[in-house]
């Protein structure tokens, strides 16, 4: 029996992407390459060879994609800027043009009554600090600060909601761990050095903003809930370790001060014993954290998996997405109660939700049928629904994604729009999902 859905009334309703994803023009108007734009450029590294040279080519349609948003009433969008496009060096000298594109998108949104979620770190690293070393150099939290001072004394009055790093997780697993996004390094000592000077860049900035905000920043982190495939000691053990590489691993030292010690277990001497005062820095206060939720992982213990020893477990009664995530709502219910017992009460923002299923539009009538996302979408309201009941501090839900993107390697291939993008003649159609998440936010999930 499913409880009654309720949201609270100021509940804030919204849609999210990032700047690498749907853009284009990665160097127009005088932007310098990001570290996407190199990597997409090697062979093999993005399936189909696709890139963001177009994408969605939402710098020049962006009108047209905020009128999408007040079509389906948004209340706020969550997007990202491009470093490289206010600072083509990624430092020094600023590009004016990069600044005015985001002020004209800032503008245009509060003319639709839309508020604007702004991220300022979604992976596109300017290039040409990843020639400096990027994320593995520690003036990165200097460069990084520096940035993020540009942004918030241009926009701060129209801006009153940030968020510092996108998934720092992924970042350091993807770009350094395993190799499998930007900028494709495969090393345990980078991914140990990269991940602590992203939470030192993280609190910098924040820092930097209690001087010159009058708002609230954050931080966006993504959640994927880990349960043991037995309750062997092996998998007890395994799961724990899981949980806090990729769940604990960047919240633990906001909030609690130090790592989880299963790191320095992990991470042998690759993890080195960070000065404390980095502690002092990388734990400013937030006014709100942001997750990101999409699945679950079943985990076991499999000694032949370098660096974790995990291995997940695929659950054969269950849905799964185009990209290989299990439909399991519950998850995000169990993220956030145990978000609000480990870390406390606070406001906690779902900044990201969705799935990826494969709907062509129907060749009578146009129309784009994605049942499939549509019951993905449903359960997780009843999940989100169930955790305000439990008495978390829900605040508002960005679904991923406003527009089919670019799904950084999997290219375009992998859809999660509500709105439906034909990549060649840009045409965006409204899917089924786009209609229901509508009603959603008009009805604030009475219509569920
Ligand atoms: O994969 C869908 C979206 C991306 O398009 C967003 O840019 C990114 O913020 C994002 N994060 C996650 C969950 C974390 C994750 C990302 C990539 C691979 C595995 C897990 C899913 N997504």
């Amino acid at each position: 029996m499913s409880k009654p859905i309720h949201f609270p009334p100021d509940f804030i309703w919204g849609s999210a992407t990032s700047a690498y994803q749907i853009e284009g023009s990665p160097l127009a108007d005088g932007a310098g390459p990001s570290i996407w734009q190199r990597f997409c450029a090697v062979p093999g590294n993005v399936r189909d060879g696709d890139n963001g040279d177009i994408a969605c080519d939402h710098y020049n349609r962006y009108k047209e994609d905020v009128a999408l948003m007040a079509r389906l009433g948004l209340k706020a969008y969550r997007f990202s800027v491009s470093w490289s496009r206010i600072l083509p060096q990624g430092r020094g000298a600023v590009n004016q043009p990069g600044l005015d594109f985001y002020s004209k998108l800032i503008d245009e949104l509060l003319a639709h009554g839309i508020e604007p979620m702004v991220t300022l770190y979604h992976w596109d690293l300017p290039a040409a600090l990843d020639d400096r070393g990027g994320w593995l150099n520690p003036d990165i939290a200097d460069w990084f600060t520096d940035y993020t001072r540009i942004l918030f004394k241009a926009f701060d009055g129209r801006v009153k909601s940030w968020a510092t790093l996108n998934e720092p997780w992924v970042v350091t697993d993807g770009g350094y761990m395993h190799g499998t996004l930007a900028p494709g390094h495969r090393n345990l000592h980078e991914a140990a050095l990269a991940s602590h000077n992203l939470m030192r860049a993280h609190g910098s900035a924040v820092q930097a903003y209690r001087e010159i905000g009058r708002h609230q920043i954050g931080i966006v982190v993504n959640i994927e809930p880990k349960y043991p495939a037995s309750q062997s000691q092996e998998d007890l053990d395994a799961t724990r370790r899981a949980d806090a590489y990729m769940n604990r691993q960047y919240l633990d030292p906001i909030f609690l001060g130090s790592y989880p010690p299963e790191l320095k277990q992990m991470f042998g001497d690759a993890w080195p014993d960070w000065p404390a005062a980095d502690f002092d820095l990388i734990g400013q206060k937030l006014d709100f954290v942001g997750i990101n939720y999409y699945t679950r992982s079943v985990v076991r213990n499999e000694p032949s998996n370098w660096p974790l020893k995990v291995a997940p477990v695929r659950q054969p009664q269950a849905t799964y997405t185009e990209t290989g995530w299990e439909v399991f709502p519950q998850g995000l219910t169990d993220t956030l109660t145990t978000f609000t017992q480990r870390y406390g009460p606070m406001p906690v923002y779902i900044m990201e939700n969705g799935s990826a299923f494969y709907d062509p539009p129907n060749a009578e009538n146009g129309r784009v049928h994605d049942p499939l996302r549509i019951d993905c979408l449903r359960k997780n309201m009843q999940a989100l629904s169930n955790a305000l009941a439990q008495g978390v501090d829900v605040r508002g839900y960005m679904v991923w994604s406003l527009l089919d993107n670019l799904e950084w390697s999997l290219g375009f291939a992998k859809r999660f729009g509500i709105v439906h993008v034909n990549f060649e003649t840009q045409q965006r159609t409204l899917k089924d999902s786009a209609y229901l998440y509508a009603d959603i936010v008009a009805s604030n999930g009475a219509c569920l």
